[in-house]
């Protein structure tokens, strides 16, 4: 029997098709259809993120499309009708794209030292004629002049740091052996029967895929402090008050946090009591050790039945990434105790559900995003009865989470682990009545649009930051607590930013975004930062304009492959002063180190997302910056909005009740002006570059239609059909089309031009004092300091400590 197969997704919308009714040319019978072999597809193979390494497929993932698969009895066969040579061309297309991307992110990483303003020493520029700065080769044929470069230097005697660090590294060396030959030892004398084996391996694998998915994120830096344990762990005494494990305690110290943050001294001991908890508190403050801590505690209390084995907690996450990340902090919290470490399984989209499957079946924490939980719980598979004995229910950033989009799969979720399965058809539960399982409720706001939106009256409000009486009555409403009133903790009552953040704005013509954004980039060279835009397209865009301009900038939005986005933000995070350009995907919960600043290139839609996103920085106890780029019509809908994320201080007893009011940072437009050429220069290539991609992938969709139709397709008379026709995005529509008719000679030029603008010096005119004294540092601007000219009187922003 045939298996029905749907007809292939166009890659367009559906109007698109009605269009291709026009041409009139006789029909064309589709090609036919021939048995292939999977292997002689034309898949594209897509490369492993740097650090990681294909689990058993795990990651290593691989696309194909326009496979037909037919089922014959128990035999399934594919079938294509694509000939040979369309197979081998796409094959060729696959493995030439995979080497582009990875050259160009080779030569970004090479080109990234080359950013820098040219600073020398401020009494240098005092004395000499003031030459400009330059961001390109000028540097290089300097460092030559001054004989700094092309001379290989004899090696120098070691100086008593590099003594001291190589003694380190020999030591940790040393440690690592000695860890590995114990274990070789350990293995040895108890070897594991084959299915403990395997799990232990999911389990390695499983931590090792965590850690090497966030790359040098929290859980390297995690792992990083628990392997120094040896070096002299740090005193928890703080924390003995909370009536933590020794083995807890053990771990902490490991870790090195030698103090219970806020939320987690005060959430703990309520998890522990057994209280349902609703825990906010400000960005970065460690509130996913706040429920990782208990969650611990009551496995090493009592572990899982190895016979009948049910997970102790479920953890909603609303993204991906934050999924992961969750998954490898508590690793690192288990990891090299005393103790059998739980199992950990991260349920997330885009990577291999069977897999996934087969982690859960011996999982102790499963953590997921709500779609994949609800695909992989709801197909059966006896999950569902293992779950829903959990201890542990926790929503992170559970606002978002109970908001519109991916309320709907998560309410499904929650429907299903109450559902009584002795409750007659038709009968209402009494859930109350059923619900054995803690639920933990985190996040550092609670927003008023939320409810509206739940109730069916749409984003009114803009997303006001809710109260705690509303925040209460909300979530009871929601969530199925096991308490008539849970615990609400609040670490932050009097703000909901971070210590260690400052806030500005900068104001531009709307059209002028992208020179502003490049202008601030470049005076704050090597520094981490974080773009947020407000769309995927924006994010495809501005990516590559950066990139252009020779700024090491990397995507992320949820339109890319799962591989592609661990990717990117692996290497956010292990290359200091990259620029990662993102959606609101990247907005809640990732912990990066060394974020330094957040842009706003697109305004926040809501209090929350702008509280979110400028969360990415200042964590802990770090310090960093959070600017605006707004157009003059946006600046007071701004202010409002961040006046409102404020409007808690104002609240504060002893504090003064006036409304907070973010600062313009006044940027020297004379020296943006000279920045100019360049900026345009390398927009109309990137944009070049995608209107070239549109076409083709519209060309090649049309093409394919047109075959699927039996009709003929040629693009030039069906342009001419659409021609005159004119309706919304025609001016658009028209720019794009010219931008794509650039040939690759005048593609060529304009890449020549760019470079030679990038490596001359730009003349900054009555501003050479500043911008030679070093690198331009945006908290020194804040606070009044640095490059004045550049960005105006800074003595009039007044940042309040
Ligand atoms: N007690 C502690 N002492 C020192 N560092 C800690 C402590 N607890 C957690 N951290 C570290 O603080 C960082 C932020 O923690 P976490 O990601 O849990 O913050 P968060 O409150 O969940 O932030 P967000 O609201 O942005 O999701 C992490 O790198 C974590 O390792």
């Amino acid at each position: 029997m045939k298996r029905p197969h749907a007809a292939p997704k166009p890659a367009h919308p559906t109007h698109k098709r009605q269009k291709l009714e026009k041409p009139s040319a006789p029909a064309k019978p589709p090609a036919p259809r021939r048995k292939i072999r999977l292997d002689d597809l034309s898949w594209k193979a897509v490369s492993m993120p740097d650090r990681l390494e294909d689990f058993e497929g795990f990651y290593g993932l691989e696309e194909i499309d326009d496979v037909e698969v037919v089922r014959e009895g128990a035999t399934l066969s594919f079938g294509t009708r694509k000939s040979e040579e369309q197979l081998e061309r796409e094959r060729e297309e696959g493995r030439k794209r995979e080497e582009d991307e990875k050259r160009r992110f080779e030569e970004m990483k090479d080109r990234q030292g080359e950013v820098d303003l040219d600073v020398g020493v401020e009494d240098e520029a005092v004395e000499s004629e003031w030459e400009g700065f330059s961001d390109g080769q000028g540097d290089e044929e300097d460092a030559v002049g001054d004989g700094e470069a092309g001379v290989e230097e004899e090696p120098k005697p070691m100086s008593k740091k590099e003594k001291k660090k190589q003694k380190e590294k020999e030591i940790k060396e040393r440690k690592e052996n000695q860890k590995k030959e114990k274990a070789a030892k350990k293995e040895a004398a108890d070897p594991k029967p084959a299915n403990q084996a395997k799990d232990s391996k999911d389990q390695e694998q499983q931590k090792s895929n965590e850690k090497q998915a966030i790359g040098n994120g929290a859980f390297d830096l995690l792992a990083d402090k628990s392997e120094d344990e040896d070096e002299g762990d740090v005193d928890v005494s703080a924390w003995e008050d909370l009536g933590l494990s020794k083995q807890t305690l053990a771990s902490l110290a490991r870790l090195k946090f030698s103090e219970p943050t806020t939320i987690q001294s005060l959430a703990v001991p309520e998890v522990l009591a057994g209280r349902d908890v609703i825990g906010k508190a400000s960005t970065g403050s460690g509130k996913t050790l706040a429920f990782g801590i208990p969650i611990l505690e009551s496995y090493l209390k009592s572990p899982p039945n190895a016979k009948n084995h049910t997970p102790i907690a479920l953890i909603i996450s609303p993204t991906r990434e934050l999924a992961h990340q969750l998954a490898a902090h508590l690793t690192a919290l288990c990891a090299d105790g005393d103790f059998k470490a739980p199992s950990i399984a991260t349920v997330t989209g885009g990577l291999a559900v069977q897999k996934q499957r087969r982690q859960l079946e011996h999982a102790d924490v499963i953590i997921g995003t709500p779609g994949r939980l609800w695909e992989v719980i709801s197909s059966g598979q006896g999950l569902l009865a293992s779950i829903k004995k959990i201890r542990f229910l926790v929503v992170d950033e559970a606002d978002r989470l109970l908001s519109q989009g991916s309320y709907k799969e998560l309410g499904e979720i929650l429907k299903i682990l109450d559902h009584d399965d002795n409750t007659e058809e038709g009968v209402e539960p009494d859930p109350a009545a059923e619900v054995q399982r803690q639920t933990l409720v985190f996040s550092a706001t609670f927003h008023k649009g939320l409810q509206q939106k739940l109730a069916g009256k749409g984003p009114k409000g803009g997303g006001d930051l809710m109260n705690k009486q509303e925040s209460m009555e909300y979530l009871l409403k929601k969530l199925n607590f096991r308490e008539e009133k849970p615990k609400f903790i609040d670490a932050n009552p009097t703000s909901q930013m971070a210590t260690g953040l400052k806030e500005g704005l900068i104001e531009c013509a709307g059209t002028e975004k992208d020179l502003f954004l490049y202008s601030l980039l470049l005076y704050h060279p090597k520094k981490r930062a974080l773009i947020f835009t407000n769309s995927v397209s924006a994010v495809r865009r501005v990516t590559p304009y950066l990139q252009h301009l020779d700024l090491p900038a990397l995507p992320l939005h949820s339109g890319m492959i799962q591989k592609a986005r661990l990717r990117s933000i692996e290497r956010f995070t292990q290359r200091p002063g990259s620029i990662l350009v993102a959606t609101d995907v990247a907005a809640r919960g990732l912990d990066i180190p060394g974020v330094e600043l957040i842009v706003h290139y697109h305004l926040p839609r809501a209090a929350d997302t702008y509280v979110h996103r400028s969360g990415r920085t200042a964590r802990g106890s770090a310090s960093g910056a959070s600017i605006l780029i707004c157009a003059p019509e946006e600046v007071a809908g701004v202010r409002r909005l961040v006046a409102k994320v404020h409007a808690r201080n104002e609240a504060a007893p002893g504090k003064r009740k006036s409304a907070y009011f973010i600062r313009t940072l006044d940027i020297d437009r004379r020296i943006v002006a000279r920045l100019k050429p360049r900026a345009v220069l390398a927009k109309r290539i990137a944009d070049a570059t995608i209107a070239k991609e549109k076409t083709h992938s519209e060309d090649n969709w049309m093409r394919e239609a047109a075959e699927e139709l039996g009709v003929d397709y040629d693009s030039e008379s069906f342009e001419k059909e659409a021609k005159g026709r004119k309706g919304r995005g025609a001016g658009r529509k028209k720019k794009e089309k010219e931008a794509s008719r650039l040939t690759k000679g005048e593609m060529g030029a304009l890449r020549a031009e760019l470079k030679g603008l990038l490596g001359q010096r730009v003349n900054v005119g009555v501003s050479e004092r500043y911008l030679t004294s070093g690198g331009i540092d945006v908290e020194a601007l804040m606070r009044g300091e640095g490059n004045l000219e550049f960005l105006g009187d800074a003595g009039a922003l007044g940042f309040e400590d």
